[in-house]
């Protein structure tokens, strides 16, 4: 699988990555909200024990204890959506195994007491998934999994009972957005048993026109028609996007590129910026890559700005920073210094 934040390929403009995290517990355990401390530590060791038993995993992937790291280098990686919010809020219990390109993240005492999350870069459920059913086969090997006959695999919370899968894709939509139609996509797919979250996934908002739609029906249908359907209503949105670009290049094709190159310009030239108005103009810039209107950026740059900006990010570099202005004019440092390379 690729990491889909150093991806450069082409067609991963409108969808930028592929996830597929499935949700396990250990039957006869308390879910990990209900865990002590010590016996959360001891799901950890079992999973590490069953997971590890293949030789070719001790090579590539390592564990990371949440509450051995520090919260800037926890934040980071959930910046990075290598983890959950819910992950990073259980920190004093919780662990991740990752590989060494950050495609695959296992994450332990998180809602449930195993998430296996699989991220590919652009357009691609299908190989995430293969490899997240991979690794839930080499656990399932070793751990006595909670099912029930009739239900399918039992998690903590019910919306995720059955296949306890949650197929996902992050989509750029700057187009639909600006024409107002984001509303209209967010109905249609609702009725149709899916959801559209923002950014940072549950509960966090849309910023830089990006978009994570994903199943909501978890019982009753097969992982692989879940894929499938996700799959075909992705299809439509970039479908639906693409029109709207067309329609914009051909009536406001002057606005349009006036519109990327400010964007270009404010990231380039600034020399004090927020977090906010980086991301959004980085949209616009992505768009400008997308459209062939802007040559010379690539979405690898592009994205690790994405990831590569927040707060975390610059505190984490710079040691110390006081205050809201030294933030901006760091990250206006960080982001001139990426685009002029
Ligand atoms: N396609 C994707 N590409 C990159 N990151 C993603 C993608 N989909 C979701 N994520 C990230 O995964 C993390 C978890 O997302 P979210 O909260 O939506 O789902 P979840 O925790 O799996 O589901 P649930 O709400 O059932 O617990 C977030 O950091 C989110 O940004």
């Amino acid at each position: 699988m690729e990491n889909w934040i150093s991806s450069n390929s082409i067609n991963n403009g409108i969808v930028i990555s592929s996830r597929i995290r499935l949700a396990r517990n250990f039957s006869n355990v308390k879910f990990p909200h209900r865990l002590g401390i010590e016996d959360a530590k001891d799901i950890i060791k079992n999973v590490e024990k069953v997971f590890y038993k293949d030789e070719f995993n001790t090579e590539k992937y390592k564990t990371k204890q949440l509450w051995d790291r520090t919260d800037e280098e926890n934040i980071i990686d959930f910046e990075k959506h290598i983890i959950s919010k819910k992950l990073l809020n259980n920190s004093s219990k919780a662990a991740y195994i990752v590989n060494k390109d950050e495609t695959v993240s296992i994450m332990i005492n998180e809602e449930d007491h195993i998430r296996i999350q699989c991220i590919n870069a652009g357009f691609n459920l299908e190989k995430a998934y293969d490899m997240a059913n991979k690794i839930d086969d080499l656990l399932e090997s070793g751990l006595d999994y909670a099912f029930h006959e009739k239900i399918g695999y039992i998690t903590a919370c019910p919306t995720n009972c059955g296949t306890g899968i949650r197929a996902s894709v992050m989509l750029h939509l700057p187009v639909l957005t600006i024409k107002n139609e984001i509303s209209k996509v967010m109905n249609s797919v609702s009725k149709l048993g899916m959801t559209i979250r923002g950014l940072f996934g549950e509960g966090s908002n849309a910023m830089g026109h990006l978009y994570q739609l994903s199943n909501q029906v978890t019982i009753g249908i097969e992982e692989k028609e879940i894929i499938n359907n996700l799959s075909n209503v992705v299809k439509q949105i970039i479908y639906l996007e693409k029109s709207k670009r067309n329609e914009m290049n051909s009536t406001m094709k002057y606005e349009f590129e006036d519109k990327t190159f400010r964007a270009l310009g404010a990231l380039k030239y600034s020399r004090m910026i927020t977090y906010k108005e980086a991301i959004n103009h980085l949209s616009y810039v992505r768009l400008g890559v997308e459209m062939g209107i802007i040559e010379d950026i690539n979405y690898k740059k592009i994205n690790s700005l994405l990831v590569g900006i927040s707060d975390y990010s610059i505190l984490k570099k710079e040691k110390e920073i006081s205050n809201s202005k030294e933030y901006q004019v760091k990250r206006s440092e960080m982001i001139r210094n990426k685009l002029n390379k």
